[in-house]
């Protein structure tokens, strides 16, 4: 079977051989996206007239990327075809002379409209015939040796094909399905899981392994332009080196307005262009931003609990808060507490320090963790959007009721009889809430449930200062002025917060720069 192409379609082997090894070396100079030496590329076309019908959307391409991107190897172009052989055939054999790898998706299956194959093998100037190997399979499979069935089309595959069985991670075992690959063209089914699956078991083919890619990340607190001059200055210093650097703005992020990636095989370049490019910023411009604080909640939260700091404020308040939830934690089962989230600051700081102590005290949790929230009439969507996404971010089941609190929390005594304590962001500053302690029954004409306050001594400014010490993501009304969330009927941006900006346009600072926490509530009507 192992047929070399050149007798086969009696090609001229010398300067296609050449040709096709030369550019298989990584070090071909006309790749289109700057490449590090040693860099391998790949191509990807998706083939599928669903996606460009617009029916499908592909995500099958950004699936490769992100892992290519973790292999070291460089993707230079995604293109979508149709399910046409001269439009696969034209566009694979351009790929497979410019990359090193090329990848299809879709088209291998038994249906009219699937056509990879044909567009594979006449790239190459090859004929499809029927694998042995992939004949029995369908056979055994399918039940059926009729070789003009659909499913048997899936045998006919370009001639000198490759078949490679994965092993698959779950059984350990030879993957059931092969992945067939034409030279450097692998050619993965559409169907997002089987491509996934196919990836994962067998992406390590692609990968380098003499060469290992670094990447850094700098975050900078300033719009690009005011910026783009001095990346640029860095760039073009290290333009000769095996260096990528690339500069990503981004408008909605709280805590940074552009993103620096360094690329670079060599991790003390790394170090260099990291220093150089952090000194030359603007004093203060540069953040120290965690994209993932989950990841890091339980060794963040705690750390403040070894902070010897005894008259710090902040370190002490965070100290108490991490042993009254600790506390409630040895009084009630995960089922019988949840927390009182309704998306303002105080119960967003109140979540990741929950979040922390319980996944310190039960690390294997698959438990989700209950949260109550109570939705007042006309309430801000970006207050709901922040929710659900809070929700999603920390796993929690949600109690959702709608009206007011007294009422809701008896139905929840009706419907959740287990739950017997709230833990709160309620602080003393609030109103009616200065006689409450730690652990505060709720009123007698209530329906009893323990509200736990582990915030209760905190004031406004160690709110943000938790916050944005840990990178938590916050409702983005906050970045517009409220410093205090009601409804909509009883909110607005805090008039302290107003100032007018260099266009002459009335805006306002982010609520973590309201100096006297006295007048947080300065943008509530009631
Ligand atoms: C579980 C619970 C028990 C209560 N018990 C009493 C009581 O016994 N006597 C009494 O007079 N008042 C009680 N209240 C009402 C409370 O005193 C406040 O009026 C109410 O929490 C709104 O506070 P705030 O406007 O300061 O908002 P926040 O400052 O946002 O409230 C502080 C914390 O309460 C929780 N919380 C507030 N509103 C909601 C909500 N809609 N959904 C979910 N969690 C929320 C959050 O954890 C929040 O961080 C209770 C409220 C709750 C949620
Ligand atoms: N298990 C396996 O690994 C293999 C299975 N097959 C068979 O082939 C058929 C499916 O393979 P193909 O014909 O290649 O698929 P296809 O090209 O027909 O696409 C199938 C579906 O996948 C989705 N899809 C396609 N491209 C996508 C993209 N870029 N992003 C997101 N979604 C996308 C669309 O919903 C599309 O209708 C099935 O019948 C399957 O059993 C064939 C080979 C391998
Ligand atoms: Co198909
Ligand atoms: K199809
Ligand atoms: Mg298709």
């Amino acid at each position: 079977m192992a047929s070399t192409e050149a007798s086969k379609s009696g090609m001229d082997t010398t300067n296609k051989q050449n040709s096709s090894s030369q550019n298989h070396s990584p070090l071909f100079k006309r790749s289109y996206c700057r490449t590090m030496s040693g860099q391998s590329t790949a191509g990807i076309i998706v083939i599928g007239d669903e996606i460009l019908k617009g029916q499908t959307l592909d995500t099958n391409s950004n699936f490769l990327c992100k892992k290519f991107f973790t292999l070291g190897v460089k993707v230079q172009k995604i293109s979508v075809i149709c399910d046409e052989v001269d439009a696969i055939a034209d566009e694979v054999a351009l790929f497979s002379e410019k990359f090193t790898h090329v990848i299809t998706s879709g088209g291998i299956g038994p249906t009219h409209d699937d056509m990879t194959f044909e567009g594979v093998a006449k790239a190459f100037g090859l004929k499809t015939e029927f694998h042995p190997e992939l004949v029995e399979r369908i056979t055994h499979w399918f039940h059926t040796t009729d070789m003009t069935s659909p499913e048997m089309k899936m045998a006919k595959i370009p001639e000198t094909s490759q078949l490679r069985f994965g092993i698959d991670p779950k059984t350990n075992k030879p993957s059931l399905y092969p992945l067939v690959s034409v030279r450097n063209v692998y050619l993965f089914p559409g169907i997002p899981n089987l491509l996934e699956k196919a990836f994962i078991m067998l992406g390590d083919i692609f990968q380098n392994p003499d060469v290992k890619f670094h990447t850094d990340t700098i975050y900078i607190d300033r719009d690009e332009a005011s910026i783009a001059s001095i990346i640029t200055d860095v760039a073009n210093r290290y333009k000769e080196d095996d260096v990528v650097i690339g500069s990503y703005p981004n408008l909605t992020n709280s805590y940074y307005k552009v993103k620096i990636t360094i690329e670079s095989t060599n991790p003390n370049k790394i170090q260099e262009v990291h220093k150089e490019m952090t000194e030359k910023m603007p004093e203060g411009s540069v953040v120290v931003y965690d994209l993932d604080p989950l990841h890091s909640a339980v060794q963040a939260v705690y750390s403040f609990m070894e902070n010897p700091n005894k008259d710090d404020q902040f370190i002490q308040c965070v100290q108490a808060a991490i042993r009254t939830i600790e506390t409630a934690l040895e009084k009630y089962s995960l089922t019988d507490i949840c927390i009182g989230f309704n998306g303002g600051k105080d119960c967003t700081a109140l979540l990741h320090l929950f979040y922390a102590v319980v996944k310190k005290k039960y690390p294997n949790l698959d438990l989700k963790l209950q949260a109550l929230y109570i939705r007042s009439r006309c309430r801000f969507p970006e207050v709901e959007k922040f929710v659900q996404l809070s929700r999603d971010r920390y796993n929690m089941e949600m109690l959702h009721y709608d009206g007011r609190i007294k009422e809701c929390l008896e139905t929840m005594a009706s419907d959740r009889p287990n739950i017997k304590a709230v833990i709160m962001g309620t602080r003393a500053t609030d109103p009616y809430s200065a006689h409450l302690e730690e652990f505060s029954m709720t009123d007698p004409n209530w329906p009893q449930v323990m509200r736990v306050n582990p915030m209760l001594h905190w004031q406004y400014s160690h709110v943000w200062q938790f916050i944005r010490q840990l990178s938590l993501p916050y409702c983005s009304l906050y970045d517009r002025g409220y410093t205090s969330l009601g409804s909509m009927d009883n909110t607005h941006p805090n008039p302290l917060l107003q100032y007018v900006d260099r266009r002459g346009v009335l805006t306002y600072k982010p609520a973590y720069m309201l100096e006297s926490g006295e007048h947080e509530r300065d943008g509530r009507n009631t």
